[in-house]
């Protein structure tokens, strides 16, 4: 699930600069999971751009949002116009065709790219307002990412990778350390803190991916097929991690999925096709949280 024109986040000390989605002054058309600073305990962030939003504003709001992409002369209309809004603490699966644009939509959530057209407001904050490094704070302190193909730092231990976000919020490094570690703990990794990416299975990774979207305390995680690359019961452990995560405290979970079963546990379903907003419904269904 990942745009065919974007490469994965650059990253330290793997042949990469410093910036990436996590970062403060990250770039556009990137893809990757990084995710927010803050405590894996607590709830809220250090405020700021995203940290508490404006006055209880929705999570997301999207007027006509649409997005154009160039490509060798010929123009593709990924999203024609989407208006949605998503409130703290929902849970929706965003659903769709491939090609159909839910990458791309994620991709402006999360603070990733920019529309060609229409407006968004993340945590009440037009994101038209911004210069790039006003977005990549919004999207530093609100949004935490967790993507089908985990990028994780292959030759970096489960803590460092983890807490690689708070490096951006200058964070001290004990602290860093502290963080990380609860934020392992709460997805069941407390005893892989050492291991590296290649010495982990691939539920494991994405519990990891997980811990870093959680250890900057976002109040959003937004998950592009988090359980795609993953055998079924991996993939219910991940998902057993982010509808705890939204019953339990309160984080908006929006997620991309294919997956019947993935879809069944959210409570909202917006289907997607050829770049509009197909079918937006309440889950009758919804079995998984509360
Ligand atoms: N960076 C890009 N440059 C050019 N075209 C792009 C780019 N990213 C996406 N597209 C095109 O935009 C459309 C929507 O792509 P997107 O990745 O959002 O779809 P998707 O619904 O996530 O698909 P899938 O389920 O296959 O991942 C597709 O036609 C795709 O080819």
């Amino acid at each position: 699930m990942t745009h065919p024109a974007s490469g994965g986040p650059d990253l330290p000390g793997e042949g990469g600069g410093m910036d990436g989605p996590w970062t403060s002054a990250g770039s556009r058309h990137r893809d990757g999971e990084g995710g927010v600073p803050g405590s894996a305990g607590a709830r809220r962030g250090d405020g700021g751009a995203g940290g508490e939003g404006e006055g209880g504003a929705p999570a997301f709001e999207a007027v006509e949002l649409a997005r154009s992409y160039r490509l060798e002369g010929v123009s593709v209309d990924a999203l024609r116009g989407v208006s949605l809004r998503i409130d703290q603490g929902e849970f929706v699966a965003i659903l769709g065709p491939s090609g159909s644009g839910k990458s791309t939509l994620m991709h402006l959530l999360g603070c990733l790219d920019r529309p060609t057209a229409g407006t968004l407001r993340v945590n009440g904050v037009d994101v038209s307002t911004l210069d790039d490094t006003g977005l990549a704070e919004l999207r530093n302190q609100a949004v935490g990412f967790v993507f089908q193909s985990f990028h994780l730092l292959g030759r970096t231990s489960a803590l460092e990778n983890v807490a690689l976000p708070l490096v951006y919020r200058g964070v001290a490094k004990a602290e860093r350390r502290e963080r990380a570690r609860r934020a392992l703990e709460s997805v069941g990794l407390a005893h892989r803190l050492d291991h590296r990416p290649s010495q982990m299975s691939g539920g494991e990774q994405q519990r990891v991916a997980i811990a870093r979207a959680l250890v900057g305390d976002p109040r959003v995680v937004l998950a592009d097929e988090p359980t795609g690359n993953l055998d079924s019961k991996s993939g219910q452990e991940v998902m057993g991690i982010l509808s705890d995560l939204n019953s339990e405290r309160g984080v908006a979970v929006v997620l991309v999925t294919h997956e019947r079963e993935v879809a069944d546990l959210a409570r909202r379903r917006i289907h997607v096709r050829d770049g509009r907003i197909e079918l937006d419904t309440a889950n009758e269904r919804e079995g998984g949280v509360s």
